[in-house]
């Protein structure tokens, strides 16, 4: 059986307010942060956890966070360059539908979606305050039309992508050493990924459960919740899971560490 790959797909940068980061407690000013995917080589399948942010998408509707994004970092991009197609793509994951966590899944038409089951429902009903997060919808056109208005969504166009959900919910093994572990609060179905490899400790990617290794050492959140004490709880957990699978965190959105990991063409094994 072939080792199962890990490739970090650059998707790019975006900026927001130190505030954001570290919810009360800043320092202010612009901070620019990378979004990437997460492809998982397995011998069950061609796994992809999250898939960041469409560049159109934000500058229609969040220009201020000033999207930096080439070519080879959307996800047709960033998979031809370790000679993959959308189509090889045999499921994705969301740890969140987050705009810059779901902008590329539009692209993996043969993928079957998997998300927490609290996570699908949230984007049709999430609060007020959370309209900007879940404001990209295209990686579910039928929720998108629906949402936009009963007029549009009697016929769906015959060309949209019709993606097949899968909706989970607790801790999964969902291949051997593919974990998923639920860590809410950012958002009401957030989940967090494991990946256990040969040669190498596990990797724990915390999505956006923790930001940065500097939100964890401050253990403080980002302004971007839902609830605020669930999120500390979930950093807490992935602290105690990292200890427990002796596993290296990987953050969502930490400047500093991003240098440090390995992206794509190279792989972790
Ligand atoms: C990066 C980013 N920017 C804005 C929002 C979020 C983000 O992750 C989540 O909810 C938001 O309004
Ligand atoms: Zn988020
Ligand atoms: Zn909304
Ligand atoms: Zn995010």
């Amino acid at each position: 059986m072939s080792d199962t790959k890990v490739y970090l797909l650059d998707g790019g940068t975006l900026v927001i307010d130190g505030f954001h980061a570290f919810w009360n407690r800043g320092p202010g000013g612009e901070l620019r942060f990378p979004c990437y995917a997460v492809l998982v080589e397995h011998a069950d399948g061609t796994y992809i956890f999250d898939t960041g942010y469409d560049h159109d998408h934000v500058m229609k509707v969040l220009p201020f966070e000033k999207p930096l994004q080439t070519p080879e970092q959307t996800i047709p991009g960033a998979l031809a360059r370790i000679g993959k197609k959308p189509q090889d793509v045999d499921y994705v994951i969301n740890s969140h539908y987050h705009f810059d966590h779901c902008g590329g899944n539009k692209y993996l038409t043969e993928a079957c979606t998997l998300c927490h089951a609290k996570e699908l429902e949230a984007c049709s009903c999430h609060q007020p305050f959370e309209h900007l997060g879940y404001s990209d919808l295209s990686f579910a056109p039928d929720l998108a039309k629906a949402k936009a208005g009963a007029k549009d969504a009697a016929e769906p166009a015959l060309d949209i992508y019709t993606p097949k959900f899968e909706t989970l919910t607790g801790d999964q093994e969902i291949a051997k050493g593919l974990w998923l572990f639920e860590t809410p609060g950012h958002t009401a179905g957030h989940y967090s990924m494991m990946v256990e490899l040969k040669n190498r400790r596990p990797m724990l990617f915390t999505a956006d459960a923790c930001y940065s290794q500097k939100n964890m050492d401050m253990m403080c959140i980002s302004s971007f919740h839902l609830d605020p004490t669930a999120s500390l709880k979930s950093m807490q957990r992935l602290k105690d899971l990292a200890e427990k699978y002796d596993a290296e965190l990987f953050y969502s959105h930490d400047p500093e560490s991003f240098g440090d990991y390995i992206k794509a063409p190279g792989f972790y094994s």
